[in-house]
């Protein structure tokens, strides 16, 4: 039973209690002109509600729409039918609801992490006040860099570069984080490790994440529910919840419900193809 009222304060770890919906894709669709004049419908009819604090991955074919439906959320992308509503209201998608992490770190060279990381204030003329640098050192504990706040992203690994670049994208402090295959480019075993940062991340500051991953045990290690896509045209085509337990860490990958998990998600993907080669 849930002893938790308004006034108790949450635990930062443990299961979540069912939030408020934050963002909503209802019908949406995207169709792109080729420069032949052809149409490529990219996404078509997708649904998807996320609510607020939740972990939710976007799986899918290459090509089904997972980044298209990334950048509606982020702004960077108009919907061409349908409708997307961020922050529980009617509001459109904006800068300062959402921040965006690519899959390459994109530091700017001439700036150290610490400027890095304090360049979105810059870029909107805010000034660099008492509470954004708190943040500022917060973020830098968070993802491990206080030491290397006054390096140059040269002299930083591949993964410290990504940490750095997360950081920078929680300095505006927005509700909601979008992840494009953030740890794509990384080797296995930095990979591992910034999924269980971005789990530590994710207790201590309860952002609402939707991450775009090609790796099915990333999706169910990290996400409370993982949204798989159809192929192009993708659409939302199965919602999975995954009910094991936070905090969570690499012995979960191990747990029978894990595979459980995993092994459901792969055959929404690949379909009879993945059956019949499962059971070989
Ligand atoms: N600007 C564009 N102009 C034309 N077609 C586009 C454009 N952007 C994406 N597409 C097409 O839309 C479809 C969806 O692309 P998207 O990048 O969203 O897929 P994805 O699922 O993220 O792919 P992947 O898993 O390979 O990264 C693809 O067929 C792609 O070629």
């Amino acid at each position: 039973m849930n002893t938790h009222n308004s006034t108790t304060p949450r635990p930062p770890t443990g299961p979540h209690p069912r939030p408020q919906p934050i963002f909503e894709l209802a019908h949406a669709g995207v169709t792109f002109t080729s420069r032949k004049g052809k149409d490529v419908i990219a996404v078509e009819d997708m649904n998807l509600t996320v609510n607020s604090e939740e972990i939710v991955s976007l799986v899918g074919p290459s090509g089904c729409g997972k980044s298209t439906v990334l950048r509606v959320l982020a702004g960077l992308q108009p919907l061409t039918s349908g409708d997307v509503w961020i922050g529980g209201g009617t509001r459109k998608p904006g800068f300062a609801e959402v921040a965006i992490v690519f899959q390459k770190p994109t530091l700017l060279p001439w700036l150290t992490v610490r400027q890095n990381i304090f360049y979105p204030v810059r870029a909107l003329r805010r000034r660099p006040d008492r509470t954004l640098n708190e943040r500022c050192d917060e973020l830098l504990d968070i993802v491990g860099l206080s030491e290397m706040a006054d390096r140059m992203p040269h002299e930083l690994s591949g993964g410290m570069q990504q940490r750095a670049s997360i950081a920078r994208s929680l300095i505006l402090d927005p509700k909601i984080l979008l992840m494009d295959e953030p740890f794509g480019a990384l080797d296995a075993l930095t990979r591992e490790d910034l999924q269980l940062d971005l789990l530590d991340l994710h207790a201590r500051t309860r952002k609402t994440i939707l991450l775009v991953t090609h790796s099915i045990n990333e999706a169910v290690l990290l996400s409370d529910r993982v949204a798989v896509m159809s192929a192009r045209p993708g659409r939302l085509q199965n919602l999975i919840e995954i009910d094991i337990p936070r905090p969570r860490g690499p012995d979960c990958i191990a747990d029978p419900d894990f595979q459980k998990y995993a092994a459901h998600i792969r055959t929404d993907i690949f379909g009879p193809r993945y059956r019949k080669e499962a059971h070989a």
